[in-house]
């Protein structure tokens, strides 16, 4: 689904003038965030809503295989679940995107041709990002000539961390301006990052380069997507909007797998950001298996009956 929100390639930065801003940021108060985040996730939603919540959420979710062991096959069977989640049920939406390696985005791209659904693509030497920066930048365009709508870069978490902000700064504006028409996910990947606070600055960092969304991690590194984590995001964005009226999204991403963890995320999202944020085009779940929970929880609550085990085909 495209996301309207891109922006324009911001303007050239100082190391000075980024440093100033980043450390002008308010401290993250770790214990509270982490309190409101445990508060918010013992919310509970009503049943009438919450039909409604497990749709948005399967609308939301970007469907993502990334392994090694990937092939045009499964990336093929991914994108017939991505369009058509639940073939007997045909009112459960399309989901946001199929997130793949870039070298599967020609065969995502053709078999969602038609669907309106997006391909993502992972880029920039992910996970770790360890490449020359003409080898992130080939890796980025070679994706959106084949067709990825948007793309999923990784920061140099050893630059961010070792305080060399300026450098990743510059990454994301280069990639930025790779991306042409596709929209840009900064991928944190904050179970690096050690600290909230850090996470608060590689938020603010990502969006002032020019990111569309801020996402949480990769997928391969633990801690993923904690909920403390994405609050703090969550926060950065509306304060950004505040700042300059430009709604950035969110995607928390890697270990979400049942429609708890992704109705929590929509509770935090709602009372954070605020409800202009429950849409995909601001919002993303990024998941390789949570698909089938969101499907078998929608059932139970439409025929008081969970589906048999091997009722859906594999996310
Ligand atoms: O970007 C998405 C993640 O790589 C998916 O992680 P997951 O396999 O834990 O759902």
């Amino acid at each position: 689904m495209p996301v309207p929100h891109t922006a324009s390639v911001p303007e050239a930065t100082t190391d000075r003038a980024l440093r100033a801003y980043l450390h002008g940021l308010p401290g993250v108060d770790e214990v509270g965030a982490r309190a409101r985040a445990q508060d918010l996730s013992t919310r509970s939603i009503k049943t009438t809503a919450k039909a409604r919540a497990i749709d948005l959420a399967v609308s939301m979710v970007d469907l993502t295989t990334l392994e090694g062991a990937d092939t045009p096959g499964k990336v093929r069977a991914l994108c017939a679940k991505a369009a058509l989640p639940d073939p007997t049920d045909r009112t459960v939406p399309h989901v946001g995107a199929v997130c793949v390696y870039p070298d599967m985005v020609a065969v995502a791209v053709e078999a969602l041709r038609g669907t309106g659904i997006g391909v993502a693509s992972v880029a920039t030497a992910f996970p770790a990002g360890r490449a020359p920066m003409e080898v992130k930048l080939a890796d980025t365009r070679r994706a959106v000539a084949d067709g990825a709508s948007e793309i999923d870069m990784v920061i140099d978490r050893g630059a961010f961390l070792s305080g060399d902000y300026l450098k990743v700064h510059e990454e994301i504006v280069a990639v930025k301006e790779a991306c042409g028409d596709a929209h840009l996910k900064v991928i944190l990947e904050t179970g690096e990052l050690v600290t909230l606070d850090n996470v608060r600055r590689a938020s603010h960092l990502a969006m002032r380069a020019g990111g569309d969304f801020v996402k949480t991690s990769t997928g391969k590194v633990s801690p993923a997507a904690t909920l403390p984590v994405t609050l703090v995001m969550l926060e950065a964005v509306r304060d950004h909007h505040a700042a300059t009226g430009r709604r950035v999204g969110v995607k928390p991403a890697g270990g979400i797998r049942t429609t708890k963890d992704a109705l929590r995320n929509l509770v935090l999202v709602n009372e954070t950001a605020g409800p202009e944020w429950l849409t995909p085009d601001l919002f993303r779940i990024g998941a390789s298996s949570l698909l089938n929970d969101l499907l078998m929880q929608r059932t139970r609550l439409s025929t008081g009956t969970y589906p048999g085990p091997d009722y859906y085909t594999q996310d």
